[in-house]
C-alpha cells in the first residue's frame, strides 16, 4: 500500500472530532517501525559518573590519544573564537523574523487560536511526564499531529488561500500553485516539479473541481516525497555485537546538538543500552556543562576535556573508553561547526578519523542536526556539511516551533538524506523515530476529505 493509500486509510479512520489530537486512537499507531525498538537489553552503567580528560591535550608518551591525534595535528588549527557561529546564528534569526513577517498574514489566526489550545496541550504533556520520561509509550501518531500542529495550520491556511482563489484550472492557477508551494517551503525545484506533475495530470484525468484539484496536488505531493524516498536507508547503524556504536552529531551552532545527545542518551539508556557521552565541544565552556546535565538526568557518564582541548583528543580518549568498558553507544557531541569555515570542516573529519583509529567500523553513524525553524538556511547547511563530511542522516529539531514542515519535502529532495529523527520539543521524550508515514498524515490530514 503506498503512503497516499494509507494517508486516505487512516483519514477514514479518523474520529469526527479530528480537531483533537490527543484523542485520536489509529488502528495502526503500535506497527510503527522503530529502528530500534528490536535491540536486545544489556545491562545499565553506573550512576552519574563523570569522567575528565585531564590529559587530552598534552602529548605524555605511551597513550595512543597522543599518537593519533599528533599525527593529524599538521592538519588541523583550530578556530579562535566562535564570532563566525554566532553570526551564523543572528543571521538565522534574522531570517526567521523576515520570514515570520511575511508569514504573519498566513498564520496571525493559526498562531491566536492556537496558543490557548497549546498551552493547555503543555500543561497536559508536562503532567503526564512528570510520571514517565518514556519516549516509548506515548502513541507516535498523536505525537506527530501535536509537533506538526504548526505547520499543519499554515499548510492548510495558505492552501485554502490559494483554492478560495480558483476558477479554473489555467496558468494563473499554476503561477499561484508554485507561489503557494515555495511559500510552504518546498522549494523551488520540488514546486515546479509538482505543478508540471499536476497539469498533466489535471487534464489526463479531466479534474475541474476545487476538491478534486485540492485532492490531486496532495496526492502528487505525498506520492513524489515517497517515490523520492525509496532508496533512503532510513535506520540507525549498529556496531556488531560487542563493540560500541559511535554515533558523532555535528551541525552548527544553537542548532539542538547537545540536547538531542541527551534526549538519545535518555531514550536507549531506557532500553537497557550501556550509554556513554564525548563532550567534544571544548570552546563553550557552557556546552560542556549542559551534556554533563544530561548525562546525569540520563545517569550515564560523561567524557569531558579541558576547556579548549583539542576535540579529537577527548573524542579519541572517549572511544578508548568505550571500547575498553565495553559501552553499548558513544554518543559524540561537536562543538557548532561552520559551513563557510574549512578548519572546522577539517576538524570534523579529524575526528572521523580519529575514531577509525580505535574502531575501524565506526562512527556508524554522522547525524547531521538541522533546526527545522531556519527553513530554507538548513537546507543550505545540510548541503554544505553533506559535501565535505560522511553524514549518514538527519535530525530536524525543534519541529514543534515552526511551520516549515515543508522543508522535509525539500530536503529528501535535493539531499537524498535520510530524516533519522525529529525533534518536538525540548524533553528527552520528544525525540522521535522520523516515520514518513507519520509526517505526511500529521501535515496534511486538514487538507483531504475522508
Ligand atoms: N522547541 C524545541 N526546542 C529545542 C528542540 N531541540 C533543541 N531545542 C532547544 O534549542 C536550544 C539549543 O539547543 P542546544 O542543544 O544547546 O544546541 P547546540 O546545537 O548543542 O548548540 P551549540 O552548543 O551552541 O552548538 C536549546 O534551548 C534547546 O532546548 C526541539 O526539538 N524543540
Amino acid at each position: 500500500m503506498g503512503l497516499f493509500d494509507i494517508f486516505k486509510k487512516k483519514k477514514q479512520e479518523e474520529p469526527v472530532e479530528a480537531e483533537a489530537p490527543q484523542s485520536a486512537q489509529p488502528e495502526d499507531a503500535t506497527a510503527k517501525t522503530d529502528s530500534s525498538a528490536n535491540q536486545e537489553p544489556e545491562a545499565s552503567v553506573a550512576a552519574d559518573e563523570t569522567v575528565t580528560v585531564n590529559q587530552a591535550v598534552v602529548v605524555q608518551g605511551t597513550d595512543g590519544a597522543e599518537e593519533a591525534v599528533a599525527d593529524e595535528e599538521d592538519s588541523l588549527t583550530l578556530p579562535e573564537d566562535n564570532t563566525d557561529g554566532n553570526q551564523v546564528a543572528e543571521k538565522n534569526q534574522t531570517n526567521e523574523q523576515s520570514i515570520d513577517e511575511t508569514e504573519r498574514y498566513a498564520e496571525s489566526e493559526v498562531v491566536e487560536s492556537n496558543e490557548t489550545v497549546v498551552d493547555d496541550e503543555v500543561k497536559h504533556t508536562e503532567a503526564a511526564e512528570d510520571k514517565t520520561e518514556s519516549a516509548t509509550d506515548d502513541n507516535e501518531q498523536a505525537v506527530y499531529e501535536k509537533g506538526l500542529t504548526q505547520s499543519r495550520k499554515g499548510f492548510a491556511s495558505r492552501f485554502n488561500k490559494f483554492l478560495a482563489n480558483f476558477r479554473s484550472v489555467d496558468e494563473e492557477f499554476f503561477e499561484d500553485l508554485e507561489d503557494t508551494l515555495i511559500g510552504a517551503d518546498l522549494g523551488f525545484d520540488l514546486a515546479i516539479q509538482i505543478s508540471d506533475q499536476v497539469r498533466e495530470e489535471a487534464k489526463l484525468e479531466n479534474l475541474k473541481s476545487k476538491e478534486d484539484i485540492r485532492e490531486l496536488i496532495i496526492r502528487i505531493m505525498v506520492e513524489s516525497y515517497e517515490e523520492q524516498g525509496k532508496d533512503e536507508d532510513q535506520n540507525m547503524h549498529f556496531a556488531p555485537a560487542g563493540q560500541p556504536t559511535v554515533v558523532l552529531f555535528v551541525g552548527v551552532n544553537g542548532v539542538g546538538k547537545t540536547t538531542t545527545v541527551g534526549k538519545m542518551a535518555q531514550r536507549y539508556k531506557d532500553q537497557g543500552k550501556k550509554i556513554m557521552l564525548a563532550a567534544a565541544d571544548t570552546f563553550r565552556a557552557g556546552a560542556v556543562k549542559q551534556l554533563q546535565e544530561w548525562g546525569e538526568r540520563a545517569q550515564v557518564p560523561v567524557v569531558t576535556g579541558p576547556e579548549k582541548a583539542d576535540p579529537s583528543s577527548v573524542v579519541y580518549q572517549a572511544v578508548e573508553r568505550a571500547k575498553a568498558e565495553q559501552v553499548d553507544m558513544l554518543f559524540v557531541d561537536t562543538a557548532g561547526r561552520l559551513q563557510n569555515n574549512v578548519n572546522l570542516m577539517q576538524e570534523l573529519a579529524k575526528m572521523n578519523r580519529v575514531v577509525k583509529k580505535v574502531l575501524p567500523d565506526a562512527p556508524q553513524e554522522v547525524l547531521l542536526v538541522l533546526d527545522a525553524t531556519t527553513g530554507q538556511n538548513a537546507l543550505q547547511q545540510a548541503k554544505l556539511f553533506k559535501d565535505s563530511s560522511e553524514v549518514t542522516g538527519l535530525v530536524l529539531t525543534k519541529m514543534d516551533g515552526t511551520a516549515k514542515g515543508g522543508i522535509v519535502f525539500a530536503i529528501r529532495d535535493q539531499l537524498h538524506l535520510p530524516v533519522k529523527w525529529i525533534g518536538f520539543g525540548e524533553k528527552a521524550s520528544d525525540l522521535r523515530v522520523f516515520s514518513a508515514e507519520d509526517f505526511v498524515y500529521g501535515l496534511f490530514k486538514d487538507l483531504v476529505k475522508s
